[in-house]
């Protein structure tokens, strides 16, 4: 039977007559983050672009990004990261990025949180996928959301041991990070039977569809703030969720997300860093004081929602302007790959004390 054959005025009558709704072909499900980050920009008063350091930037980059052939196969290639294609690696990710965020230190190297793992010494995100990892070795399954649900067996005592230092510093947001394994798990176990998979397979293979279920499914996922009377999306853990199933699975089918190009940069506190030394961002002298003077900076700040809105939108432009010079590139290089990118090199830039600038100190659950 065609499409011809088929007699729509016949079906509309029935379907009224059964009363069926008439079809909706649904809009995509659209994370609203790209237009909130463009909000912000074109209303931020204390965080501008600089459009000739952009298009710089975004030669260096790709350039950068072509001889590290730098592609979703990286992700794997880091020595943490689980290399296996199966369930535990999605809720390996899942635990992970419930827990990234807020790694940055005031103490100094020696003295900040620390873990010691396969005879290496790992701080901020990478002591965390450590930190799992020795858990794992520990025979603790720290990456079970039954687990976490049940405190008979998952006590705080146990947990905390979990996050234990290997330095002076202890893990920032202890508590918290406790109290969001628990609701995080609350939901899985009682909507999805205690695995992300069936979360991924709700999704239906859109990228932007899962980001929106993680932030209306997991308030902790929920970054949302208030700019200028509006409510903007940043939804950083939700979205860097969701590229690390695409990096780490695909072409895996875990990993399809045919829109995983609708994702944004994710709004940390590194890349706008690494944006600022590339003279992509330019910041106030006030806001500049504050940051270099390592003052803390409240979560839902106007200043701290300029800085995030408009490293979304910095990234996008030097997106933007990779697509144009490279066309051929359209197809593979996207904004989570920049993202990665530049994270990845801000870690390096900071080893060797090429940054310039501080990272701003806003201590939240959200990045
Ligand atoms: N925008 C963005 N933010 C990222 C990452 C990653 C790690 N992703 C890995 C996966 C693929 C990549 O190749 C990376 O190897 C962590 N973070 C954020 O940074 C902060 C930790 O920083 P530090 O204290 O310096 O380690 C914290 O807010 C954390 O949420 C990223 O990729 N992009």
């Amino acid at each position: 039977m065609t499409d011809d054959d088929v007699d729509h005025d016949l079906l509309d009558f029935m379907r009224k007559a059964m009363g069926l709704d008439p079809p909706t072909t649904k809009p995509p499900l659209a994370t609203k983050v790209l237009e909130s980050a463009q909000y912000i920009f074109d209303n931020a008063i204390d965080v501008a672009l600089d459009p000739d350091s952009i298009k710089t930037a975004a030669e260096i980059i790709y350039r950068s990004m072509q001889e590290k052939s730098y592609s979703t196969s990286t992700w794997s290639e880091h020595e943490l990261h689980p290399k296996e294609k199966d369930e535990d690696t999605v809720n390996f990710i899942l635990t992970m990025d419930i827990l990234n965020f807020s790694f940055w230190s005031d103490f100094d190297d020696q003295s900040r949180f620390a873990v010691n793992y396969r005879g290496k010494r790992w701080t901020g995100y990478w002591s965390l996928v450590a930190l799992l990892r020795r858990a794992l070795d520990e025979g603790i399954p720290i990456t079970c959301p039954y687990f976490w649900v049940d405190p008979t067996i998952c006590s705080d005592a146990l947990l905390t041991h979990v996050f234990r230092s290997d330095s002076e510093e202890r893990i920032p947001l202890l508590q918290e990070r406790i109290d969001i394994l628990r609701e995080v798990g609350e939901v899985l176990c009682e909507r999805y039977d205690g695995t992300f998979v069936n979360c991924i397979h709700k999704a239906n293979g859109s990228a932007a569809a899962l980001v929106v279920l993680v932030a209306d499914e997991f308030p902790c996922f929920r970054d949302e703030h208030k700019y200028e009377g509006r409510r903007v999306n940043i939804y950083k853990r939700a979205q860097i969720l969701v590229a690390d199933i695409w990096a780490a699975f695909t072409p895996h089918p875990f990993g399809l997300f045919p829109d995983i190009d609708t994702l944004t940069m994710f709004a940390d506190y590194r890349v706008p860093v690494i944006l600022y030394t590339l003279g992509c961002l330019l910041y106030s002298p006030p806001l500049e004081a504050h940051i270099r003077a390592l003052k803390p900076l409240a979560t839902g700040h106007s200043w701290e929602v300029q800085l995030r809105g408009t490293s979304i939108w910095c990234v996008e432009m030097i997106r933007r302007q990779i697509t144009k010079m490279h066309p051929e590139t359209s197809g593979h290089i996207n904004a989570v790959l920049i993202d990665f990118y530049l994270y990845d090199t801000a870690k390096d830039m900071e080893r060797d004390g090429k940054l310039a600038i501080p990272c701003h100190r806003t201590r939240s659950i959200w990045y």
